[in-house]
């Protein structure tokens, strides 16, 4: 019997016994930077010549660690593997294999300060973001663990005289786990362990800038005992091994979360069928967002910047839940723009491992380049009110921004910036502030502030938005509470830590039996 389950609590950073262990982690962990790792297939540790390097970006001089890098023949050795893992792992019982996640969530929780440190260094989170990100990992084991255990048993079907029948969820085979850099172990866990525990075999393939956390996830599941060849770590450059890993006949699904153009990439490839393949391949991709926060004239002003702001510029506004477009009705408009300047202007920019920092350097030099290009065009397309500055030249960082007097239909209203910018559009009434949220190609996250309960009622019907948040911040969903995913070109709509998630991975098989 196993509790119910419940989120990881977030580290309270303001007790100053927190910060002393959080300082020791960021040191213990600096001690251990520059090492490197192999590839794991199968159990057997792989190094290579080739190595892809992660540096960390509040200070780009600094390498965090380096990984081996597969090429086509380590992919194809990887697949072989998972293959035949796959002939023994998917008859371990649900409830074994939930056991796995569940001893990695114990691990976890008791290493949550280092792992956070990696993060800290390795992707330029806060803290407090960071300790969020190991906490929704341990979210997700502990979730899909007892999730598995509710599938696994038998499921309701009609009783009919003469026979007995059953419903049962089997896995579906091997799958790619694609995970992108941002929630370097959230997201890289929830996509691995959610097929996995479902009784399927992967290939992981993490991001090239965060290649290090992963190898520390490894660690983790390699304690926990999970068999070999379950999980093969296999971080390898896009463009020698991506497609390769896609299109291969042996694999049966792809777990992707990344942007939305290489989800769309990942998706064509998907659709065809190899010579030798025997299915059709599933994705889950989950994309990137436009998300909008609507604030009506009539609500709490301070209380909607607030959100506002933590939203936009949490995590250097590299979240697909980010804010990246206020919309605000009527008269609220002037007062808003002085309220936001003003907060915006106290966000204190810097390195991520000091604490204090709200907003840490963005992830490398392209992203640098794509949100300052932003920025300019985002000059020609409004007023540039605070931040419109970086400075990349010790860690890539820039000033978070606040664009006002953008139209809808500009570029930085309608293409994912992923930085800290907000564009802000100004809408005469609540109906056009919906039509106006509701028109790009994405439908992740929304929000609205209001006090008026029929404009609350009519987002809740009309707001086109996998995760919709009223009088909140649009960010921080948690595992269980608000399950996560998009519509439109967001995604596949997944519901990552939601009670439908697991049978993304799985196929019903009726079995009737008249005796
Ligand atoms: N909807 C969600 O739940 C969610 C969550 C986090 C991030 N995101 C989105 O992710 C994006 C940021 O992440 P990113 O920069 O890592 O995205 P990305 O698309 O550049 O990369 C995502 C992953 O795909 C890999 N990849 C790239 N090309 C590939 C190919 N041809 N074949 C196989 N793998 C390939 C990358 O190495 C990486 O691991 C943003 O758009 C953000 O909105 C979405
Ligand atoms: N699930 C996260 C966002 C993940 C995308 O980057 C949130 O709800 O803020």
């Amino acid at each position: 019997m196993f509790i119910p389950f419940v989120n990881e609590p977030l580290t309270d950073f303001t007790r100053e016994e927190n910060r002393r262990r959080m300082n020791a982690a960021l040191a213990a962990v600096r001690e251990r930077t520059g090492r490197t790792y192999p590839l794991l297939i199968g159990g057997e540790e792989i190094h290579t010549g080739e190595k892809i390097v992660s540096y960390n970006p509040s200070q780009h001089d600094e390498v965090i660690g380096q990984v081996s890098r597969a090429d086509r023949a380590l992919a194809e050795k990887a697949l072989q593997t998972a293959a035949q893992t796959f002939t023994s792992w998917r008859l371990v019982p649900p409830e074994a294999r939930a056991r796995y996640l569940f001893k990695a969530a114990a691990i976890m929780r008791r290493r949550k300060f280092e792992l956070s440190a990696w993060m800290v260094l390795e992707a330029g989170k806060p803290w407090a973001e960071a300790d969020a990100d190991t906490a929704e990992a341990i979210d997700f084991l502990e979730f899909y663990g007892r999730e598995m255990i509710r599938l696994g048993a038998p499921q309701p079907v009609t009783a009919y005289p003469g026979e007995e029948n059953t419903l049962e969820y089997i896995p579906l085979g091997v799958g790619v786990v694609i995970p992108p850099w941002n929630f370097p172990l959230a997201i890289l866990t929830g996509t691995a362990v959610g097929p996995v525990v479902a009784g399927n075999t992967v290939i992981l393939k993490p991001s090239s800038n965060t290649p290090v956390i992963a190898a520390m996830f490894m660690e983790v599941m390699r304690e926990a005992g999970l068999p070999d060849g379950v999980i093969n770590y296999l971080p390898g450059n896009s463009a020698d091994i991506g497609d390769f890993l896609t299109g291969h006949p042996l694999v049966h699904f792809i777990n992707f979360t990344g942007s939305k153009d290489t989800g769309l990439h990942i998706n064509r490839l998907a659709a065809q069928t190899a010579p030798g393949q025997r299915w059709i391949k599933r994705v889950a991709a989950e994309m990137g967002g436009k998300d909008a926060i609507i604030i009506d004239a009539d609500c709490d002003l301070d209380e909607a910047v607030a959100g506002a702001v933590t939203s936009a510029y949490g995590f250097s506004g590299q979240k697909c839940s980010a804010c990246s477009r206020l919309i605000v009705t009527g008269e609220a408009y002037a007062p808003v723009l002085t309220k936001l300047v003003e907060r915006v202007k106290q966000l204190k920019v810097g390195p991520a491992e000091e604490w204090g920092t709200s907003v840490g350097p963005v992830i490398d030099a392209a992203s640098y380049k794509k949100i300052t290009g932003y920025i300019e065009t985002g000059r020609r397309e409004g007023e540039v009110l605070t931040g419109g500055t970086g400075d990349d030249s010790r860690g890539y960082f820039v000033q978070p921004t606040v664009i006002a007097g953008v139209s809808p239909a500009a570029r930085i209203a309608q293409e994912e910036i992923f930085g800290p910018v907000l564009a802000v559009i100004q809408a005469k009434d609540f109906d056009e502030a919906i039509a106006i949220a509701n028109n790009t190609d994405y439908g992740l996250t929304g929000g609205v502030y209001s006090r008026n309960r029929n404009h609350l009622e009519q987002a809740r019907r009309e707001f086109h938005v996998g995760n919709l948040y009223l009088n909140r911040k649009c960010t921080g969903a948690l595992v269980g509470v608000q399950p996560f995913g998009g519509f439109n070109l967001s995604g596949t709509n997944s519901k990552a830590g939601g009670r439908d998630y697991l049978k993304l991975f799985m196929q019903a098989k009726s079995i009737a039996e008249r005796f």
